[in-house]
């Protein structure tokens, strides 16, 4: 690891340097992750209902900033500050569920010719990697359920929002003993220095998959990972063309397609194309009169890449699809029809305002391209039909598949990611078992002496 660095942070929306913070040195690497371990012992042993206490309290004081988080997040990474503290306030509603749960979070106990306890036990270290796409709600989820449960945290938000983590910070932190959780300013320099470090007990990783790959070839920790999606959507011939398009839209261009489970790339049924489409652009072009930028121009210049290679391969833009003059990293919400399978667009997460178009003949061969591909996130069909809905969760290989909802799933539910979306739970209850590991204890009765 190089000696420590400055992070420049610009705003998405005029590209003006708006702060900037040192990273973390390897001796501060080094002396967190100590603290944290010294830590671990009291806080593991602290009873369950203090922690979630400590957790109620520290949701309580984020509710309170939520408006200055919001704010943070909007100047740091573009999020317009409405949708930004939905964010927040998602992170705060994280934080209490986990504070609820978390001292009721047991194991099983068996009667046999002894008692069996089943205890679940906090793992240790827990170093928390967290993205820029929705930095508070993700980092609530992870430190929430950690926390809760006994370890001890060490959390390094994304470069891109080191502000906004660095606030997050002092809002919860006050509200746990010293060492329990700390943060590093830093980007995948000082991430890899912590992931390599033997002392650490768990690596959870919210972000790309090439970073989730990398953290898996040098971490000897346990690994809860969750990773980027190339999520389907698959409109079948009798859907409402005008809804299915409102749906595709939503998917497809809420936050500028920086979401994780964005709608990234469409199996259209040919038979309600032209209404689809036109009516797919008509929103598109309404995007368009409010814009979003992406969190940076280097994060734009990925997404028109994969633009121009599909345009290049024969996709053709219906809206969008060039890159507007003036400052910031501006993109427009864009339409691509005529792609095809083997573009990089519809094979790849292109995580940014852009809904590609492929026409097929039948519903099933729909179904069988949006089960293509190594990610395994979600997905999402549109259909009257049972029949096929049935088929398509039965067959499609990801961890959430929505019928006629592109969003809005109920708080709390959580799934495991297939392929290279993933390895656990990332949210939900079972997040508690994933930061816990499970002890028998085996209570047999003692012979007395006589
Ligand atoms: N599955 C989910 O629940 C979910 C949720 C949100 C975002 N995402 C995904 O996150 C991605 C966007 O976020 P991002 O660009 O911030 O991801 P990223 O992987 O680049 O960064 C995430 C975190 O990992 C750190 N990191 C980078 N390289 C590292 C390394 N070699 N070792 C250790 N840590 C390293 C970063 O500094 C950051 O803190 C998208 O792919 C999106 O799909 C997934």
């Amino acid at each position: 690891m190089t000696t420590m660095h400055a992070i420049d942070v610009h705003s998405p929306r005029d590209s003006q340097l708006v702060g900037w913070l040192p990273t973390a040195t390897p001796s501060e690497v080094s002396s967190a992750l100590s603290t944290a371990r010294s830590a671990f012992p009291g806080w593991a042993a602290t009873p369950a209902a203090e922690r979630g206490a400590a957790l109620r309290e520290a949701a309580a004081a984020l509710r309170e900033r939520a408006n200055d988080l919001a704010t943070v997040v909007e100047t740091e990474t573009g999020r317009p500050f409405a949708s930004a503290r939905e964010g927040v306030m998602a992170g705060v509603s994280t934080l209490e569920q986990y504070a609820e749960l978390g001292p009721v979070h047991r194991g099983r106990s068996l009667l046999g010719s002894a008692v069996d306890f089943m205890v679940p036990e906090p793992r240790g270290l827990v170093v928390a990697l967290t993205p820029w796409n929705d930095p508070v709600a993700v980092a609530c989820g992870l430190l929430g359920a950690a926390l809760v449960t006994g370890n001890v945290v060490v959390h390094k938000p994304s470069e891109r929002c080191p502000h906004t983590g660095l606030l997050l910070a002092t809002v919860l932190r006050p509200h746990f003993p010293a060492g329990v959780l700390q943060t590093l300013v830093g980007d995948g320099e000082v991430g890899s220095a912590l992931v390599r470090s033997p002392d650490v007990d768990l690596v959870a990783h919210v972000g790309s998959t090439a970073t989730g790959r990398a953290i898996a070839r040098t971490s000897s920790a346990k690994l809860l990972l969750e990773n980027g999606g190339n999520d389907p959507l698959l409109v079948d011939d009798d859907v409402d063309p005008a809804w299915a398009a409102s749906q595709a839209a939503l998917g497809a261009f809420t936050n500028a397609g920086q979401l994780c489970t964005s709608v990234e790339r469409i199996y259209l049924h040919k038979a309600i194309a032209t209404p689809f489409l036109e009516a797919l652009c008509a929103r598109a072009r309404e995007w368009n009169t409010d814009p979003q930028p992406l969190v940076d121009t280097r994060h734009r210049e990925f997404v028109h890449e994969q633009v121009s290679s599909a345009l290049a391969a024969g996709a053709s833009a219906l809206v969008g699809g060039s890159v507007p003059d003036g400052p910031g990293a501006f993109y427009p919400a864009t339409v691509l029809a005529d792609c095809g399978s083997a573009m990089r667009v519809m094979c790849e997460e292109t995580f940014g305002p852009v809904a590609p178009v492929q026409l097929v003949s039948s519903f099933e061969e729909g179904l069988t391209e949006a089960c293509t591909g190594d990610y395994g996130l979600a997905a999402t069909v549109l259909t009257a039909s049972m029949e096929n809905a049935q088929r398509a969760w039965r067959e499609l290989p990801v961890g959430t598949v929505k019928v006629n909802a592109v969003f809005g799933g109920a708080p709390g539910g959580a799934a495991q990611p297939r392929g290279a979306s993933g390895t656990g739970f990332g949210y939900g209850p079972e997040l508690l078992d994933e930061m816990t590991t499970t002890k028998v204890v085996h209570l047999g009765v003692p012979r007395t002496r006589s």
